[in-house]
């Protein structure tokens, strides 16, 4: 029997044979995952009969009790008390947690799914061992009845039952692209709830080699624990401190970035991406899409020249199944009705991890309003409006928003910065906005495990950029300053990346 203290949740598989692949057995799969380093194993079978359901249970617990790890079965109590499990996991269409306690009683372990605060603060109250908190991401492994609740939500839920002494793992569309981004934006360092590890049904049982996919999960979670001791992510000196290390993951990385941009700034853009380390690809051609998300470090979805809006989408839906970061910049979005309708469907149809626009943008997604004359943001925002525009973006869409103008804005639905950087002269070239969703995609590709800190430095550095461009003495106007701020991104990233840590002017909002 399982001491429930003693349980490690880090890496946990959930089995379903209808994903095992054909040359494949789901023992077979089970005892190279048990070997690879799971630590705990679900026996999830949706459609079998109670009678094999049981021997089925019997030999994979076989296997657990030989790698000494605790075996749960979903759903079925019955199955459970017949095997004598170490515990079950529960839905919330399933048998209560109260009933099923009474059943199994206190030496076994029960773990109840969560999708939003109510459902984690009422399975702690009834005393759950264990909370599922799901779905993170979209997944073909199950159909979702709710909307993913991306790395920002599963935070939410955890901050919500701050004090809970029971365990959390996440569940849902997790990979090996991905599950460094959940396990370090998914815990809040400070809070007493943290997220224990990751649950995991087709990354592990679908694979060719469930071995090798858990030895590389593993030393994800290592790495992730240490990022977590090392970074307290709400304070501004963190963001700080990390600004060179960012700089230099660009530079190690030399990230493609795929862009889908406007036929007026694609010159720019790529100039300014390469400038910082990345590497620039400006491809429209829909045939080569899923082949580039393949390698693309991250994408930019700039909607200022709407030709074939099929392609940009498909494009973005290729890069979020290779768990590419996807930098949507909504040029012009609340310019007219046939705009917004496609702000619409790049939320609706793909994952966007970033949204990046100006005020007149993000206040026309976040339903607030918002003035734009053609791509351009019209009056100024206050301050209380732009933080509840971005606040409330990123916390419906579970991504970073940021809106850039005068002052920026940035938020992951739970933390707010403003951002006090920035010549005023940025205003006078064209496509300086869509310069910043680039640079903030080049830091994204290659700082996957906290997009809000890859945001803040993005912006920082083209803001920063600018300023140094404007005291250089050959800069005379819009035209030299333009040469000048490819200039000085590329000397920021390449030469002193100090600059960031000595100019920067942030504030952390709350
Ligand atoms: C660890 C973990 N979390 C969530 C679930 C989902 O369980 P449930 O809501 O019962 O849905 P099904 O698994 O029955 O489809 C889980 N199984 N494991
Ligand atoms: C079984 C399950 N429960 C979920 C929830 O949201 O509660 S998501 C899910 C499927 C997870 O599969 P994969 O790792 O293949 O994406």
């Amino acid at each position: 029997m399982a001491n429930h203290k003693c349980v490690d949740y880090s890496l946990y598989l959930v089995t379903d044979s209808s994903l095992v692949p054909s040359n494949a057995t789901l023992l077979g799969q089970i005892e190279k995952a048990l070997l690879g380093g799971v630590t705990l194993v679900q026996l999830r079978e949706k459609e079998m009969d109670t009678g094999p359901f049981i021997e089925l249970g019997k030999k994979v617990k076989a296997l657990t009790q030989k790698h000494q790890v605790p075996l749960i079965i979903n759903d079925r109590l019955d199955v459970a008390l017949a095997i004598d499990a170490d515990g079950v996991h529960i839905g919330q269409d399933d048998m209560p947690l109260v009933e099923a306690r009474k059943i199994l009683g206190h030496d076994k372990i029960i773990g109840v799914s969560c999708n939003n605060e109510e459902e984690a603060k009422k399975a702690v109250e009834e005393g759950a061992d264990y909370l599922g908190i799901g779905a993170v991401w979209f997944t073909s492994t199950k159909s979702l009845k709710k909307q993913p609740l991306g790395v920002s939500g599963v935070r939410r839920i955890l901050e919500s039952i701050d004090g809970y002494n029971g365990y959390s793992v996440a569940i849902g569309g997790i990979n090996l692209n991905n599950a460094k981004e959940l396990m370090v934006g998914g815990s809040t360092k400070g809070s007493t709830c943290t997220l224990n590890g990751l649950a995991i049904v087709s990354a592990i049982i679908g694979a060719s080699d469930p071995k090798d996919v858990c030895e590389k999960f593993t030393s994800i979670l290592k790495e992730s624990t240490k990022s977590l001791h090392q970074a307290d992510r709400n304070t501004v000196d963190a963001i700080l401190t990390h600004c060179s290390k960012a700089i230099k993951n660009v530079m190690t990385a030399t990230p493609m970035v795929h862009h889908i941009t406007n036929n007026v700034v694609i010159n720019d853009n790529a100039n300014a991406t390469l400038a910082v380390g990345a590497s620039p690809i400006m491809s429209t051609n829909r045939v080569e899409m899923e082949e580039l998300a393949k390698m693309n470090g991250a994408m930019v979805l700039n909607m200022g020249t709407l030709n074939d809006i099929d392609t940009m989408i498909l494009a973005a839906q290729a890069n979020n199944r290779y768990g590419n970061p996807v930098v949507l910049d909504p040029v012009g979005g609340g310019a007219t009705t046939f705009r917004k309708a496609v702000v619409q469907r790049f939320i609706n149809e793909a994952r966007m991890t970033i949204i990046k626009g100006n005020g007149g943008e993000i206040l026309s997604m976040a339903n607030r309003g918002g003035r734009s004359r053609g791509v351009d943001s019209l009056g100024n925002v206050d301050e209380q409006t732009a933080v509840l525009a971005v606040k409330e973006l990123a916390q419906k869409h579970q991504c970073i928003v940021a809106m850039t103008g005068p002052i920026d804005y940035v938020s992951d639905g739970v933390r707010t910065y403003a951002i006090h950087n920035g010549d005023p002269i940025l205003a006078c070239i064209t496509g300086s906005g869509c310069m910043v969703t680039s640079i903030v995609a080049c830091f994204a590709a290659a700082n996957r495990s906290d997009y809000l800190l890859a945001t803040m430095i993005g912006i920082l550095t083209v803001n920063i950029a600018s300023e140094l461009a404007m005291q250089r003495q050959e800069v005379r106007g819009p035209g030299t300053f333009r040469s000048a701020l490819i200039d000085e991104l590329y000397n920021i990233t390449h030469k002193s990346p100090d600059a960031l840590l000595q100019f920067a002017n942030i504030r952390y909002i709350s």
